[in-house]
């Protein structure tokens, strides 16, 4: 059976990153899919915008839409504070046990958690069952049609409180025209567009943070 991308992509990190050491496991992942094999990894400049947003934020609670093989789960939990807690979503199993190893590889397992499964199913759960009381800071990076629907969900299941910060990947390209739309036209949140670049590519793409307002 033929080795997936992301099994290449982890395997590169065991054998090449420092094993504790978060950024060491980030630029690995960024040395690879810049030079052998793309792969959609938020990646270094967007990861500039996400980690002042993160800092900005200083959650206790955060959660992540769309884990992927884990580079910004890595990226995330290595601003937390002691304490604090990223939770993220992964819906492909094959992808979830490639970031478990990439997390674990990386050192901050003890400040994410990941949940396997559709966000539309965790979301609802995450109050009861994982403890949850409000949310300081979302990451989505999932399936972009997703975006706008879970956005409305997070609100409809009292998650966010006022001054809960979304910062949302992919605003160009792919594109999440209906989210963007979704929160630019709502009274409840306030917008700020970040362009940038597709990770290791030359071509235009951009983040949005949308701030609850309650
Ligand atoms: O399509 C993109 N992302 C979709 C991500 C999907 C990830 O979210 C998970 N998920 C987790 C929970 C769910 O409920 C659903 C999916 C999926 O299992 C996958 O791991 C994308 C594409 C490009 N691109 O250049 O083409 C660039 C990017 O930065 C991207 O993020
Ligand atoms: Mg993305």
């Amino acid at each position: 059976m033929s080795q997936s991308k992301e099994q290449r992509i982890l395997n590169f990190v065991l054998q090449n990153a420092v094993r504790g050491d978060p950024c060491s496991v980030l630029d690995t992942i960024d040395k690879y899919c810049s030079q052998k094999e793309w792969a959609m990894n938020v990646g270094d400049e967007k990861g500039k915008i996400l980690d002042k947003t993160v800092e900005e934020a200083n959650p206790s609670v955060a959660l992540e839409l769309g884990t992927y093989c884990g580079y910004s789960a890595v990226r995330i939990s290595r601003l937390l504070k002691a304490g604090a807690r990223l939770l993220t979503v992964e819906f492909n199993p094959e992808f979830a046990a490639i970031a478990k190893q990439m997390i674990e590889f990386a050192g901050v397992q003890d400040k994410v958690k990941l949940l396997e499964g559709p966000s539309q199913e965790i979301i609802p759960q995450l109050k009861k069952k994982y403890e949850v009381d409000t949310l300081d800071f979302v990451f989505l990076d999932h399936w972009k049609d997703r975006y706008k629907p879970d956005t409305i969900l997070l609100q409809e299941c009292n998650l966010l409180r006022k001054g809960s910060i979304l910062l949302a990947d992919n605003i160009i390209f792919p594109g999440a025209p209906d989210f963007l739309n979704y929160v630019r036209k709502s009274p409840h949140f306030q917008c700020t567009n970040y362009p940038s670049h597709l990770e290791y590519m030359k071509v235009e793409d951009a983040m949005e943070k949308a701030v609850f307002l309650g």
